[in-house]
């Protein structure tokens, strides 16, 4: 047996439960829902199904824990937060074999989101000290001052494509700042947040961490709930705008990360070599594409067009997917039948469209992945900006191919879109990158680089991509209020 098989025997959760008042519940109506695993389509067991009477029971304690938590001091809550960095850290490779089999992505990759999870803890907990206020210069005898106070019960709602590192890193900002949390872990992939609620749950006082299992009914009683102070969503466009709908009634504070459609953007003195490699790291095709981050549409200029996208198609055939468990696999499945169908669909639209398919587009040959939805790596070249697969994130590993030679209508292009969320742009001549930085509608650029993210390196969208920047000071930030204290000093 290989080590993550290993690791899986022993990590799964032992409880299936909702998580919330530091106890263990069923669900009201004793719901549940079987979780499958998508690269092999077994079963991994059944967890409690949340529903609105459940959102109602969760709240009522998230909103004990905020009275207990928002006393503890700064510093002790930084130390609740370093010691669950520790407990990822020393469990990772559990946590990591569990999202592996429980939403299809590589074990090898998930590892790198152990540190992701646990620096973000230690990230926020060091940034404690800066919950600071002010004190303004007053016109008449007075001492004005103002102060950052938490929320309340945030909520957070999270997409399934890294479900622990979501659900951990994403609980550091808002307990830093002093709210209690619920989790609403992705209903496609809810046992790595189970496994986070048995391991780090018992750190806080009752009702601090809370985690639900559950569908877009659990969300949206979430989202409605007059309880609940702010919702940060991890998801979609059309859930983020459905969210910020229902949030309206109740004036929630909303985050949003959302899609996006990015851009990669070669110009003719580029690297040929290192914009393939770049190309190719900045799809994802690790995750099958699942990453809002991927650059799925390239821009190259023609001059270097035919060089680049003969490289990128070596280095895809290169990538074989595989069992995501085993240790060496390179790239994991899709995470559901719908999702496999949604690619499907895009990647015959694309042909249907008449983009050129270089290579993959359909199921590995391997039989050990027949029962799992897995497709390779797949390359289209002489796509148009007006094909579909040039326009609509497909959320798979489906890469769009142009060529430009004028640098206007590129960017008219490459800014058409309603999403902006990452772009990545390849010049030697650094004075043409950063004006094109410039130019581009989108709120995470690299240069000469793709897919990394930095700490403390704000990350969110332009545009419908979404709303508020997580990863940096900024999410801490918008997880408090400020409130204005102003003292007659007059005798
Ligand atoms: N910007 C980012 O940081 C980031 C990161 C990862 C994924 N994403 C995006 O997430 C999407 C993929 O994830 P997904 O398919 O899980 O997204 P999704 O929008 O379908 O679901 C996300 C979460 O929202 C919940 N939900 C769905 N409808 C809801 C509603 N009406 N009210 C409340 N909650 C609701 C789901 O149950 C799930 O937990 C992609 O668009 C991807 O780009 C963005």
């Amino acid at each position: 047996m290989n080590a993550p098989t290993i690791y899986l025997q022993n990590a799964l959760p032992a409880h299936r439960g909702l998580y919330y008042g530091g106890e263990w519940h069923d669900a009201a109506n004793a719901a549940e829902e079987e979780i499958f695993s998508p690269s092999t389509g077994t079963s991994l067991g059944k967890v409690a199904w949340a529903g609105s009477a459940d959102v109602d029971a969760a709240v009522q304690q998230a909103r004990l824990g905020f009275q207990a938590w928002r006393k503890i001091s700064p510093l002790a809550r930084a130390s609740c937060l370093r010691q669950a960095a520790a407990l990822v850290r020393q469990h990772g490779d559990e946590l990591a074999a569990i999202d592996a089999a429980d939403c299809g992505n590589p074990f090898r990759a998930l590892k790198l989101d152990v540190g992701m999870a646990a620096h973000g803890l230690e990230y926020f907990a060091g940034l404690i000290a800066e919950l600071k206020g002010q004190t303004l210069p007053m016109e008449d005898e007075s001492l004005n001052y103002t102060v950052r106070e938490p929320l309340g019960v945030v909520c957070r709602i999270n997409a399934y494509n890294h479900p622990f590192m979501f659900a951990a890193r994403g609980a550091a900002a808002v307990l830093a700042a002093g709210n209690s949390l619920i989790i609403k872990s992705p209903e496609q992939a809810p046992l790595s947040t189970l496994r986070l609620a048995e391991l780090l749950g018992p750190l806080f006082p009752p009702g601090v961490f809370n985690v639900l299992s559950g569908g877009r009914e659990c969300g949206e009683a979430l989202t409605t709930h007059p309880g609940i102070a702010k919702i940060a969503l991890i998801g979609s466009v059309p859930t983020g705008k459905a969210i910020a709908r229902a949030a309206a009634d109740t004036l929630k504070r909303v985050t949003l990360e959302l899609g996006g459609k990015n851009a990669l953007i070669a110009y003719p003195d580029a690297d040929i070599d290192k914009v393939a490699e770049g190309a190719v790291a900045g799809m994802n095709f690790a995750w099958a594409g699942q990453s809002c981050g991927s650059t799925s549409r390239l821009f190259l200029h023609s001059s270097i067009h035919d060089a680049v996208v003969e490289r990128i198609v070596e280095a895809a055939r290169r990538i074989q997917p595989g069992i995501p468990t085993h240790p060496d696999t390179q790239m994991g499945c899709l995470v559901s039948q719908a999702q496999f169908d949604r690619v499907v669909s895009y990647i015959n639209s694309g042909v249907e469209q008449g983009a050129r398919l270089l290579t993959g587009g359909k199921r590995p040959q391997n039989p050990e992945l027949a029962q799992g939805y897995f497709i390779e790596p797949t390359v289209f070249s002489e796509v148009t900006p007006d094909m579909q697969i040039a326009r609509q994130e497909i959320f798979g590993p489906v890469m769009a191919i142009m060529r430009w030679q004028n640098e206007d209508a590129m960017f008219e292009a490459v800014n058409e879109l309603d999403v902006g969320l990452t772009a990545s742009i390849w010049t030697s001549d650094l004075i043409q990158a950063h004006r094109a930085a410039g130019r581009i509608e989108a709120g995470y650029i690299w240069i000469n680089r793709s897919s990394k993210h930095f700490p403390g390196a704000p990350f969110g969208g332009y545009k419908q991509s979404g709303i508020g920047r997580d990863e940096s000071l900024d999410e801490l930030l918008d997880n408090t209020q400020i409130k204005n204290v102003n003292v007659n000093l007059e005798p």
